[in-house]
């Protein structure tokens, strides 16, 4: 039977139906069958107690725990037959949690991968638990995952996400002026990288460039977001842009689409001792091992590198992983060094959170701006005031990036609508506690829901539609009563990290492929109208037509006084040159130097003349 055609609220009565009459039949098996035969068989009675033991165990796995009675719940039946008939995770919390929000102020218990768990998503309680981590610190779910499984096969038993108080502190020291410092802070604190950005959305335009027919995107830009992450954080070369299909990504793709699997999570056995039965479930495990390979050959030749010699590279160059390994390495450091299982741990999710993620929302801001034609036109004209219209390319300076204020928006509503992170990792309530006049037992486990803040409409006026400037200034975002309406970071001590990256890496992207292309849906895809499924699935491909380029100047060079600006039109002043002030100009269509203006707009260079001989 396809259990994926039948509608929720059918398979819940099927199910319930099923499960009476399983209890009819055990009660007719126990009285007629089992109890006269064990005058007979002792195999009866172990039948009996097999069958027993199985029923008394199933119970207490999904029974609805008693000290939670007081909060609104959705049955195990109906959260699993969601799940069954692969509704998407928003579509599950627009058709359950959100009808539900007003009676259950936000707080609703649900039977998920960890047990029963409070799904929060009352933006009140969400502040009071983001920021009382020594009441609410994070749950260890996958500390506690079972040996063997890919779930913790692959995350290992700690690291830098999961870890609280003293292991997290080892990873997040807390320095002496009380303001948190990172191990890995030193690399998300200092100037964005955004010349390596631009160098790799240059790799990825010339993809694009060679492409024939619409371009599937997240492809793409998951191989862009992993050489930025394996050049900034472990000065690697994945060089996955121009290796489309390389065994690395598609091995980490596998591994990253088994450990959701929520079968294996719900009963961990069948990913261990049964695991025989499962062959497609072993290609997975296999994976991992050429995934961990790979994670070795990263932190062996950063350590040959180190060990060459260390003196070549500055403190404020040094990548993520050159300080991960030095960490504790220096007396006085207060922290200890990272072992190397630790430092693979921490490998691991560098490369997780710092690509999948970001490559997810490039995807969807692309995929928005390719349905509203004048959010595109909008933001490709800042890009052109900001950057100009040269045929070549050109990337934003961490200085341009700040000016790109449109972009910013359409930015933070492309992740709202498709946040990459649909909810938080589960935190434990320490003690008894109140949230929002709600009672919380000590030892319940609270998931913060980021799709019930973002896709609810007691919180945002039509959620379900994109609209950018919901952040502009005095708009729906600022007059909102919590800014914990919207998460897409998380918050608190437990920020993300990597977010200031993640926007700077996603802005340089983004500027320099609408500055180039203009971008549409095709009109046979089947997202034309709307997205179906996920943003990040393979079939969601965009057209790239490139844009023809005005007749203005690519570069000006000098500060440039108000008459040369006149005379170019020009929109930039990059720094004096001498005492001379000048402007070079180009012709975007025959991209050569065509003048060089003085300060008085005097042509003081063309074409045929010799301008190196003029001595600058
Ligand atoms: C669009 C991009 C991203 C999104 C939406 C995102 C989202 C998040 C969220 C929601 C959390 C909080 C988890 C929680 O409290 O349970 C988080 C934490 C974290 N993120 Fe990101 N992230 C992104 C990009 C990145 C990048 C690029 C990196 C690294 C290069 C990164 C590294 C981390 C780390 C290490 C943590 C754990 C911090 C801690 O617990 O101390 N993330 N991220």
């Amino acid at each position: 039977m396809n259990l994926s055609i039948i509608p929720a609220s059918q398979l819940e009565s099927i199910t319930s139906v099923l499960l009476g009459r399983v209890e009819r039949y055990h009660a007719i098996l126990m009285n007629n069958v089992a109890l006269p035969l064990s005058k007979q068989s002792k195999a009866s009675y172990i039948t009996g107690a097999i069958v027993l033991y199985v029923a008394v165990k199933v119970y207490s796995i999904f029974a609805f725990p008693s000290n939670l009675r007081h909060i609104k719940h959705i049955s195990v039946l109906t959260w699993l037959s969601s799940l069954i008939q692969g509704e998407t995770a928003i579509q599950r919390t627009q058709r359950l949690i959100v009808p539900m929000w007003k009676e259950s102020n936000g707080m609703i218990a649900i039977y998920d991968q960890s047990g029963w768990t409070i799904n929060v998503s009352n933006p009140e309680a969400i502040k009071s638990i983001l920021y009382k981590t020594d009441l609410f610190p994070k749950s260890g779910s996958t500390q506690r995952a079972k040996d063997g499984t890919l779930l913790r096969g692959f995350f290992g038993k700690m690291n830098l996400v999961m870890a609280n108080g003293h292991e997290w502190i080892k990873r997040r020291k807390e320095s002496m002026t009380n303001c948190i410092d990172f191990i890995a802070n030193p690399v998300f604190h200092r100037s964005m990288p955004v010349k390596t950005f631009s160098y790799l959305t240059e790799k990825m335009i010339k993809q694009i460039d060679g492409a024939e027919g619409p371009v599937a995107l997240q492809p793409l830009l998951q191989r862009f977001t992993l050489d930025a992450i394996g050049l900034v954080g472990f000065g690697f070369e994945f060089n996955a842009i121009e290796t489309p299909g390389g065994e690395f990504v598609n091995a980490y793709n596998d591994v990253a689409n088994g450990i959701m699997d929520f079968r294996f999570l719900l009963f961990p056995s069948l990913d261990t001792t049964f695991l025989g039965l499962f062959p497609k479930r072993q290609k997975k495990h296999k994976q991992l091992k050429k995934l961990n390979e790979l994670f070795a050959t990263v932190i062996d030749h950063k350590k040959r590198v180190l060990s060459m010699d260390q003196s070549a590279i500055e403190e404020n160059e040094k990548d993520l992983l050159t300080l991960m390994i030095e960490a504790g390495k220096n007396d006085g450091d207060g922290v200890e060094p990272l072992t190397d299982v630790e430092l693979r741990n921490e490998v691991v999710v560098f490369f997780l959170a710092g690509h999948d993620t970001t490559s997810n929302t490039l995807t969807a801001a692309l995929y928005f701006l390719a349905r509203n034609l004048s959010a595109q036109d909008k933001a490709r004209k800042e890009i052109i005031d900001i950057l100009g219209d040269s045929k070549a390319d050109v990337g934003p300076t961490v200085e341009q990036i700040k000016e790109l204020r449109y972009l910013n928006l359409v930015m933070k509503e492309s992740i709202r609508f498709a946040s990459p992170a649909q909810v938080l990792i589960e935190r434990r309530a320490a003690q008894d506690t109140h949230l929002v006049g709600i009672f919380i037992p000590k030892g319940s486990l609270l998931r913060i829901n980021i799709l019930g803040l973002h896709y609810n409409r007691h919180l945002w006026k039509t959620p379900e539609r994109f609209d950018p400037n919901r952040f502009a200034e005095g708009g729906e975002f600022e007059s909102h009563p919590s800014a914990y309406c919207y998460l897409p970071f998380g918050g608190g001590a437990r920020q993300c990290i990597g977010m200031n990256f993640s926007m700077a890496e996603q802005k340089v992207a983004l500027s320099m492929i609408l500055r180039k292309y203009e971008l549409s849906v095709p009109e046979d895809s089947i997202h034309k109208d709307e997205l179906h499924g996920s943003h990040s699935k393979d079939d969601l491909g965009l057209e790239f037509i490139g844009r023809s380029f005005d007749q203005r100047p690519l570069a000006v060079l000098g500060t440039t006084g108000p008459h040369v600006q006149d005379k170019i039109g020009g929109s930039f002043s990059l720094g004096s040159f001498g005492d001379l002030v000048l402007a070079l100009v180009f012709d975007s269509e025959e991209p050569d130097l065509v003048e060089l203006f003085d300060e008085d707009s005097n042509v003081f260079f063309s074409e045929d003349d010799d301008f190196l001989n003029r001595g600058i």
